[in-house]
C-alpha cells in the first residue's frame, strides 16, 4: 500500500509510530517509534524532548501484525502526493457531501435522543449525570461542525485505505494542505486592544498575535497525539495487539481503584486542599459532553443493545454480571456519552479533537463566567457587584437562586425556598463543598467592591467591577501559586519549574511563542488525580456540633446550604479540620459506587468515568506518557529496570493482571498510582504533567498576577498587598469561621495551629485609591487674558502624601486660550511646556499663590517659554502673542 522508497523525501512524510522490528521475545512482536518521530509529533512549546538512552534509542512497542508491515528498520516514507492526488478536491466534495447528509440526520436525532433518553435532567426523572451535561448552545454549535470534519477525516482515511496506526498523521497531513470543503470554521481570529487593561470575559486575546489561545469554547490542546480505535475517531476499546477487547473501564475500576478507607488519610493535608483543586479546576476547564445523537431509546436500551454503531455519541461503561456491587441491582451498564468532537483550532482535518467551554486561564471564570451572557446575568449593575443573595435564610449572603432549577438540581419538597444557585461554572452545583468555595469567593468580589468604591466614589459600576475582578483573580492565582501548589508538586518542582510567586518585584517571564491551553492528558487524566483526594464524607461541624455527609446524601442538594450552621460556615469548617485522602490507587466509594445516585444502585462510578473518558478522548496510554515526560520506558510489569519501577511490587502486579501489556495501561490509572516522587503528593507522571501546564499557565497568561506588562500591571503596593493575602484570610473574611490555622491547605501542626480570626487584618486596598485629584480645591475664577492664556488655579488642601507619594498630584494649573482679539498671524506656543513651567514655578509650594499675573511672568522667564512647537491633537496648540 505505501510507497516504501527512501528517495524524493522532499515529498515524504514519516508516519508516527510505524516502524517495525523484531521485537524482544519479553514483547512478542514490537514496534519501534523513532525518536526523531515522536520528538517531531509533540507541540513545540511544552519544552519536552524524548531522550532515550542511545543503547535502547528507540521505543518499544509490541507489534500489531494486521496494522503495520513487519521487518522494516527504517521509518516508512509516505509519498503525500499521492495521498493528495487521492484525495483532490473532487473526493473531498464527495466525502464532505456524505458527511453532510450524516451528520444533518443525527443531529434531527439529537433533541428527542436527549428528551427521551439518556441525559434527561435529574428534575425530569432521568439518571443523572449531574451538572456535567449542561453543554452549551454554543459548543453544541461547534460539535456540529466538529462531527463534520470527523466524518470527512473518516472518509477520507477509508477511501485510502488507511490503517488505524497512520490514519491521523497522514489525514492530518493532507488536512494542513487543503481545508475541508462545505465547513465553515467556528474559531475566527479576533482583534485585539492590545492596550485593554482587563482581561476579556472569554479570555480571548490574552496573547496579542494569537488572540483564541486560551479563549473558552475552543478545542483542549495535545502534547502527543491521539490512540483511536480508527485512528481518527472512534475510542480506543482493543488492547495493543488488537486481537482483545481492554479490560471494561468499570472492571478495571473495581480490580484496582477500590477501595479507600480510613488508613488512606493524609496526614498534613486538609479535606479544603481537595476542594480547592476542584474549584480551581472548573475555572480552567469545562469539558463539552455530547448530548446525544439517537431518538427512541433510553439509556437502558442503549446500553443493552449496545449500539454504539448506531448512537456514535453513546459510550455507555458496561458493567460485567459478576460485579461486586452492580450486580445486586441487575445493572449492566451506567451512562455516559461521549465528549463532543471539535476540529482543530487551525480547522484542518485530522483526528477528533476535544472542546473546553470554560476560559483556559486562571482568571475566575468559574466565579464570573466565561462568555458575556452568564457574566452580565450574574451583575447586579450597581456598586461593581455580583448578584448575591441577602442574608434572609443565613447569616451571610449566598450565591443568586438558580429559579427555573435549569442545573437540574435535586430540591426538597418540604421547602419551596431552597433552591439551586448560579455562578459562572454550572457545576457549582455539584456538591455543597463546591458551593460553599463559590460562595466565599463570589462574597469576597462585592466586599472588594464596595471597599474600592469607598475608597473612589466617582469611579462607575463597569470600573468597580473589572478593578475588583481582577483582584479577585490575581488572589486565586496568587494562592494557587503559592498556596495550593506546593503541596501537590512539592518545592522542589516548584522550584525547578520556577512556578513560586516572587517576593518582590515584577514576574518577567512571559512568553508570548507559549500556548497556555489546557492539554488534553491534562484534562482528561492527570489533573483528576483530585479524585483519589476525596474523602469518603464532607464534614460540616457547626460552633457546637459535627456531622459526616455521606456525599451520596448531599450531590446534587442545596438543602444544607440554607443552614445558618451547617452552611457556608459549617462546611468550610469541616473542610480545613478534616483530612484529604491519600492520592494513590483507591477511590472511596462514595465516587465508585454512589455518585449522582438517587436511589440504590442507580450511583455512577467515577474512577470508570475517567477511564471511559480517556478512552474517548483517543489519550495514550501510561507507557507514553511516561516517555513525553522523559522518564524511563516502560517496557514490563515487573518493577526493575524497564519495567513499572515507580509502582510498588503490589500495585504493579495489580496492574499485570489487568491488563495485557502495559502498553494498555490506562493514563488515569497508571499515573495515579505511582508512588509520590518526595516531598509531593503525585507521583512522576502526573507531577510532570501538572507541573507544565501550570507552567504553561503562568508563563503564557499575559495578565498574569506578578506581571510587568504596562497594560495591566499593578502598581508595586498593589502587588505587595496581593502577596499577603491567604486562604485563611479570606475565609475569615467571608464565613462566620472565628479562628482557623493560617494555612488551610495543610492540617493544624505546630507552626500552624488555628488562630483568631481576628489576628488576619482585612485586606488594605488603599494602593488602589486613584492618584489623580485628591486633595484639590476647586478651581479658583479665571484670570485676564495674558499673552493670549486665561489661566485659573487651584490649591492643594491635603498636606499628607498619599500612596502615591503625592500631595496633590497633577497641576495647580488650568490654562486656556483667550478668543483671538485680531488676524495676526501668531507664534505657536506649547501649552504643556507653559504649564510645566509654570509648575516649577510654583515649587511645589502650597501656599497660597499670589497674583496670577506674576507667577506667569515668574515662570515663563525663568523657561524659554515660548517655544514655538505643536503639541499635536488635543487642541491645546494656541498663538502667543505677547512677551514677557
Ligand atoms: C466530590 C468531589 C468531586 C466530584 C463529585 C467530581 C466529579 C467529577 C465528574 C462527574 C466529572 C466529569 C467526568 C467526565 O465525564 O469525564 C469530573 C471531571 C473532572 N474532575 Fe472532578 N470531581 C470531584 C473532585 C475533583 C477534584 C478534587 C479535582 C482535582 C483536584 C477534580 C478534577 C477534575 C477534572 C480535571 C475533571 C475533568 C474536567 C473537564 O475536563 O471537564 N475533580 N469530576
Ligand atoms: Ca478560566
Amino acid at each position: 500500500m505505501f510507497h516504501r522508497t527512501t528517495t524524493g523525501l522532499q515529498r515524504c512524510l514519516y508516519i508516527v509510530a510505524v516502524v517495525s522490528i523484531i521485537p524482544p521475545s519479553s514483547f512478542g512482536q514490537g514496534i519501534l517509534t523513532r525518536v526523531g518521530d515522536l520528538r517531531h509529533s509533540l507541540v513545540p512549546d511544552v519544552g519536552v524532548s524524548v531522550q532515550i538512552s542511545p543503547s535502547v534509542g528507540e521505543i518499544r512497542f509490541p507489534s500489531v501484525a494486521d496494522r503495520m508491515p513487519v521487518g522494516a528498520a527504517v521509518p516508512i516514507p509516505v509519498d503525500t502526493s499521492r495521498f493528495v492526488q487521492d484525495v483532490a478536491d473532487v473526493q473531498l466534495e464527495r466525502f464532505a457531501t456524505a458527511a453532510t447528509t450524516n451528520i444533518e440526520a443525527q443531529l434531527s436525532q439529537d433533541l428527542q435522543f436527549f428528551r427521551n433518553g439518556i441525559d434527561k435532567p435529574v428534575s425530569q426523572g432521568g439518571i443523572p449525570f449531574g451538572p456535567h451535561l449542561l453543554t452549551s448552545q454554543t459548543a453544541i454549535d461547534i460539535g456540529k461542525i466538529g462531527s463534520l470534519f470527523v466524518d470527512i477525516s473518516v472518509g477520507a482515511a477509508t477511501n485510502l485505505g488507511l490503517n488505524a496506526s497512520v490514519a491521523g498523521a497522514v489525514v492530518s497531513k493532507i488536512g494542513r494542505q487543503r481545508l475541508p470543503p462545505q465547513t465553515s470554521c467556528p474559531f475566527i481570529n479576533v482583534r485585539c486592544n492590545p492596550l485593554a487593561k482587563y482581561r476579556s470575559i472569554d479570555g480571548s486575546c490574552n496573547n496579542l498575535a494569537h488572540g483564541l489561545w486560551g479563549r473558552a469554547e475552543t478545542p483542549f490542546e495535545r502534547d502527543f497525539p491521539p490512540m483511536y480505535g480508527d485512528g481518527i475517531s472512534t475510542p480506543r476499546t482493543m488492547d495493543i495487539t488488537n486481537v482483545n477487547p481492554l479490560p471494561l473501564a468499570r472492571v478495571v475500576s473495581t480490580a484496582f481503584h477500590q477501595q479507600s478507607f480510613a488508613s488512606h488519610l493524609m496526614p498534613d493535608i486538609t479535606h479544603f486542599s481537595m476542594e480547592y483543586g476542584q474549584f480551581l479546576s472548573h475555572d480552567i476547564q469545562r469539558n463539552a459532553l455530547s448530548r446525544g445523537k439517537l431518538g427512541q431509546h433510553g439509556i437502558d436500551s442503549l446500553c443493552k443493545r449496545k449500539i454504539l454503531s448506531v448512537s456514535p455519541s453513546c459510550f455507555p461503561i458496561e458493567i460485567p454480571t459478576t460485579d461486586n456491587y452492580f450486580s445486586q441491582f441487575n445493572r449492566t451498564c451506567m451512562n455516559f456519552v461521549r465528549a463532543i468532537p471539535t476540529p482543530n483550532l487551525q480547522c484542518t482535518l485530522g483526528p477528533r479533537q476535544q472542546l473546553n467551554q470554560n476560559t483556559h486561564f486562571i482568571d475566575a471564570s468559574q466565579i464570573y463566567g466565561s462568555d458575556s451572557t452568564t457574566s452580565n446575568s450574574l451583575r447586579l449593575l450597581s456598586g461593581g457587584k455580583i448578584l448575591l443573595l441577602s442574608a434572609s435564610l443565613e447569616s451571610g449572603t449566598k450565591l443568586p437562586k438558580d429559579t427555573s432549577n435549569t442545573a437540574g438540581c435535586i430540591l426538597p419538597s418540604s421547602n419551596v425556598n431552597v433552591k439551586c444557585f448560579r455562578a459562572g461554572d454550572v457545576r457549582a452545583n455539584q456538591q455543597p463543598a463546591l458551593a460553599t468555595l463559590h460562595t466565599i469567593w463570589m462574597r469576597e468580589h462585592n466586599r472588594v467592591a464596595d471597599k474600592l468604591h469607598l475608597l473612589n466614589v466617582d469611579w462607575d459600576d463597569e470600573q468597580l467591577y473589572q478593578e475588583a475582578r481582577k483582584i479577585v483573580g490575581a488572589m486565586l492565582q496568587h494562592i494557587t501559586y503559592n498556596e495550593y501548589l506546593p503541596y501537590i508538586l512539592g518545592s522542589q518542582t516548584m522550584t525547578q519549574m520556577n512556578l513560586s510567586p516572587l517576593s518582590s518585584g515584577y514576574f518577567t517571564g512571559y512568553d508570548s511563542n507559549l500556548n497556555p491551553t489546557i492539554r488534553n492528558s491534562f484534562a482528561s487524566a492527570a489533573f483528576r488525580f483530585g479524585h483519589s483526594k476525596v474523602h469518603d464524607y464532607m464534614a460540616s461541624h457547626s460552633s457546637t456540633s459535627s456531622s459526616n455527609h455521606l456525599w451520596k446524601d448531599v450531590f446534587l442538594k442545596p438543602d444544607l446550604m440554607y443552614d445558618a450552621n451547617s452552611g457556608v460556615t459549617g462546611v468550610a469548617r469541616g473542610l480545613v479540620q478534616t483530612q484529604s485522602q491519600k492520592v494513590d490507587r483507591l477511590m472511596t466509594t462514595q465516587l465508585t459506587r454512589h455518585m449522582f445516585e438517587r436511589f440504590p444502585g442507580t450511583g455512577l462510578d467515577l474512577a470508570a468515568i475517567n477511564i471511559q473518558r480517556g478512552r474517548d478522548h483517543g489519550t495514550a496510554s501510561y507507557a507514553i506518557w511516561r516517555i513525553v515526560c522523559n522518564l524511563s520506558v516502560v517496557g514490563h510489569f515487573g518493577v526493575g529496570i524497564g519495567g513499572l519501577v515507580d509502582h510498588t511490587p503490589a500495585d504493579a502486579a495489580a496492574l499485570q493482571s489487568i491488563y495485557g501489556s502495559v502498553y494498555d495501561i490506562d493514563l488515569y490509572t497508571g499515573g495515579v498510582s505511582e508512588k509520590p516522587v518526595p516531598g509531593s503528593k503525585l507521583g512522576p507522571t502526573f507531577n510532570c504533567l501538572v507541573a507544565k501546564q501550570f507552567q504553561r499557565l503562568k508563563y503564557g497568561d499575559r495578565f498574569f498576577y506578578e506581571s510587568n506588562n504596562a497594560a495591566v500591571k499593578f502598581s508595586p503596593d498593589q502587588l505587595n498587598t496581593i502577596r499577603g493575602e491567604t486562604m485563611a484570610k479570606i475565609m475569615c473574611r467571608n464565613t462566620g469561621v472565628s479562628t482557623v490555622q493560617p494555612n488551610v491547605f495543610q492540617m493544624q501542626a505546630p507552626g500552624n495551629m488555628p488562630v483568631s480570626c481576628n489576628t488576619m487584618p482585612d485586606i488594605d486596598l488603599s494602593p488602589w485609591q486613584q492618584c489623580i485629584d485628591g486633595g484639590w480645591s476647586t478651581y479658583g475664577s479665571w484670570s485676564l487674558c495674558v499673552g493670549g492664556v486665561k489661566i485659573r488655579i487651584r490649591y492643594c488642601n491635603n498636606p499628607v502624601p498619599n500612596h502615591c507619594g503625592q500631595t496633590c498630584p497633577g497641576s495647580p494649573f488650568d490654562i486656556q486660550l483667550c478668543p483671538s482679539a485680531s488676524g495676526r498671524v501668531r507664534a505657536r506656543v506649547d501649552v504643556t511646556t507653559l504649564r510645566k513651567n509654570l509648575d516649577l514655578a510654583l515649587g511645589g509650594s502650597r501656599k497660597v499663590l499670589g497674583s496670577v499675573d506674576s507667577i506667569l511672568r515668574q515662570a515663563v522667564s525663568k523657561s524659554s517659554v515660548p517655544q514655538i512647537t505643536n503639541t499635536g491633537p488635543g487642541g491645546l496648540n494656541f498663538n502667543f502673542q505677547h512677551r514677557f
